[in-house]
């Protein structure tokens, strides 16, 4: 099986598992990514079963559009009943590293606003300890001369992001060679750096449920308690 095929598996499952959930009048939060795209597609033949969707960046708010799925502000959709998403990376504990494809700010405040955050990802995203995956940064633009001599200061590898600006108007610095043991306190203290807009760590809002695509089929992990 490849990795495009454990997308599409792990979209469907997601689409399964909300399905019999949907409301005429609900409105869901939709991600960023590869694997959040797999998931539009195989929502869009529940169209008609819920009012639309909040989306996470410009790219997704187009293809829900495509796929005739009404899409709305979050400021007029009130709270949100699920958010399905995907991630770089997560941990036994569903903490995520968010932010390859520059999203991670809008992913963050829609993931705050929904009842039940349900990531969706491919096997390759376990690890035992986050950072593996360089981690992204948003930051407001004449910060990031700052911004990385603070980050280099914490023994992390700073590499600005070229060519990206997010949908905020803001840009990436990658935060590489990072083992984050307690990824709720460097959260906290990244987002503390002035001219940090947020940081891609979903720790003190990990995902409630991750779907995880293997060869062998979707598993559905909850946290350890
Ligand atoms: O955080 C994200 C975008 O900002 C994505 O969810 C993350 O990068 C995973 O992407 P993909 O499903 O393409 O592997």
């Amino acid at each position: 099986m490849t990795q495009d095929e454990m997308k599409k598996a792990v979209g469907q499952a997601a689409v399964d598992m909300i399905r019999s959930r949907l409301e005429k009048d609900m409105i869901i939060g939709v991600g960023t990514g590869s694997t959040a795209n797999c998931f539009i597609d195989a929502l869009a033949s529940c169209r008609d079963l819920f009012a639309g969707a909040v989306a996470s960046s410009e790219a997704t708010a187009e293809r829900l559009r495509q796929v005739g799925i009404e899409v709305f502000d979050l400021n007029s959709a009130g709270s949100l009943a699920f958010y399905i998403d995907g991630a770089d990376e997560f941990d036994g504990a569903l903490n995520l590293i968010k932010g390859g494809g520059a999203a991670l700010t809008r992913e963050k405040i829609v993931a705050a606003a929904s009842k039940e955050f349900i990531c969706i990802v491919d096997q390759s995203k376990r690890v035992d300890v986050l950072g593996r995956f360089p981690l992204p940064i948003e930051v407001i633009p004449m910060a990031r001369s700052y911004v990385a001599r603070q980050l280099a200061a914490l023994d992390g590898q700073p590499v600005y992001r070229e060519g990206c600006i997010t949908d905020n108007g803001n840009i990436i610095l990658d935060v590489h060679h990072l083992e984050i043991l307690d990824p709720k306190a460097f959260e906290r203290f990244i987002n503390n750096i002035v001219g940090v807009v947020t940081n891609g760590l979903f720790a003190n809002r990990p995902a409630d449920v991750v779907l995880m695509s293997t060869p062998a089929g979707v598993e559905e992990i909850r946290a350890r308690t």
